[in-house]
């Protein structure tokens, strides 16, 4: 029998899920089961996301879920479907399993080659075992089999010791009524909501570390993202706008993909700085960009705007810089990074695997025409007098105009930001901006 969490093959007869015996991941849903009269709303959603994750692996697959448990499989190797079900948000733990007739036979077989080939792989191992009965027709409560699947592992196993209460390895035995599942390995999913099911927001990416963070910690709350990337274009070099395509597509492979609106920022920082906005610059900046980005964002459909920000980690982060900033915005602006510091938003980063791509140098817009000394308590009053100077409004206008939308696909592996930066130089896949 192919052991969970160690086929390099296809999974054996696990093309589908009637049949008696094959390889699967058991996915535990996480916060949608606490949902009250609307989880099959959030419920569909969760699996409408992950058939879509599962729909352009290397082979067929199927989808079966029964309470707080799904169970996919199919022909394609194990640990391909299990990477794949773990960048799913909205499952607590995936367990790659085995799956048995429920028999006790057939499970002690499966109990005792996991327990084999955890111990092949890690030697001097304890152990315990837990049985969970969802069948009361079995003939055994689930505490009496699990003694029994205890004694019987360490009589086949030169006396493997048990441990129960800090086993090294827990082989958990689930018991439905034709078909049982043994793993022994659970792996942490990406708990959160599923994507969609709060909406929609519109991020602003930059090149840097923090609003890829943010984005995908929006997209565990449940909400659709697509993105925006401000350049400094035509006065700075195409690398942040790499960067950010980059970005995007390693964030697409957590939900069904997301636009990325492209916007030269540059012309219009100029502009800014003429009409006097010196020591405001990169407060001014930040305005025209919710401007834009509300606006875009309407067209779009979504109701919120996601940015990296963090309090007071650099002077334009101030309560009173991000209080001016909102005050230009027509929509929420969300900051799921707050209260985050900058180790644990580099941490994350490196998970998420966005860190190689962000530590990249780039020219990015907020560094052009940056002052060297920016104000952290921005008065609205002179803001305001600089916009009017300028007709921000026609601004905005000219800035919709011109944007481009690429479409950053999602990748089954994820590939290096260079790839990404070759992609995006002869990205074919730009659209006009959806007029109002
Ligand atoms: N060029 C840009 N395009 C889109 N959004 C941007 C851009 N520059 C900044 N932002 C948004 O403003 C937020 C704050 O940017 P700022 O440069 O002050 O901080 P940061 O700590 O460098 O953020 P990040 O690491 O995300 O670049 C970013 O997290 C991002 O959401």
């Amino acid at each position: 029998m192919p052991v969970p969490g160690t086929s390099q093959v296809p999974a054996s007869g696990s093309s589908s899920p009637d049949a008696p015996h094959g390889d699967c991941v058991l996915l535990k849903h996480g916060e949608v089961y606490l949902k009250g009269g609307n989880r099959h709303m959030f419920t569909h959603r969760l699996l409408d996301n992950l058939r879509h994750a599962l729909d352009d692996l290397s082979g067929p697959t199927w989808v079966r879920t029964r309470r707080n448990v799904t169970v996919i499989g199919g022909d394609v190797p194990l640990d391909e479907l299990t990477a794949r079900a773990r960048q799913v948000i909205g499952f607590n733990a995936v367990e790659p399993a085995a799956r048995v007739p429920s028999t006790e036979e057939a499970i002690t077989a499966a109990v005792l080659d996991a327990l084999g080939t955890a111990r092949a792989e890690r030697p001097g191992i304890t152990f315990a075992v837990r049985v969970k009965r969802r069948d009361k027709a079995f003939p055994m409560t689930g505490t009496d089999f699990a003694r029994v699947l205890g004694a019987r592992a360490q009589e086949a196993l030169d006396g493997l010791p048990v441990d129960l209460s800090h086993p090294d390895v827990r082989v958990s035995v689930e018991i439905d009524q034709d078909v049982s599942y043994v793993s022994w390995r659970r792996l942490p999913g990406l708990s959160g909501l599923p994507v969609g099911s709060s909406g929609r927001a519109l991020a602003l990416l930059s090149g840097g570390f923090d609003s890829p963070v943010a984005a995908h910690r929006a997209m565990r709350r449940g909400l659709r993202v697509d993105y925006v990337h401000f350049t400094g274009a035509p006065y700075t070099n195409p690398a942040s706008l790499y960067k950010a395509y980059a970005l995007a597509r390693e964030l697409n492979r957590y939900q069904p993909g997301g636009r990325m609106y492209v916007v030269a920022l540059g012309k219009a920082q100029k502009r800014l700085a003429l009409a006097g906005a010196d020591r405001l610059q990169v407060v001014a900046q930040r305005r025209l960009m919710v401007r834009t980005a509300s606006a875009l964002a309407r067209r779009a459909r979504s109701e919120a705007l996601v940015t990296g920000d963090s309090l007071g980690q650099v002077a334009s982060q101030t309560v009173a810089n991000m209080a001016a900033v909102d005050e230009a915005a027509t929509l929420p602006v969300l900051r799921p990074l707050l209260g985050w510091e900058k180790q644990e938003i580099i941490d994350e980063a490196r998970s998420l695997g966005t860190a190689e791509i962000s530590v990249l140098p780039d020219e990015d817009c907020c560094q052009l025409l940056a002052p060297p000394r920016v104000t952290t308590r921005a008065p609205m009053r002179e803001l305001r007098t600089v916009e009017r100077r300028l007709e921000i409004d026609e601004i905005v206008e000219e800035l919709l105009s011109t944007v481009q939308i690429l479409r950053p696909g999602r990748d089954a592996t994820p590939e290096g930001p260079s790839e990404g930066a070759a992609d995006c130089a002869t990205e074919p896949t730009t659209t006009p901006v959806p007029s109002a």
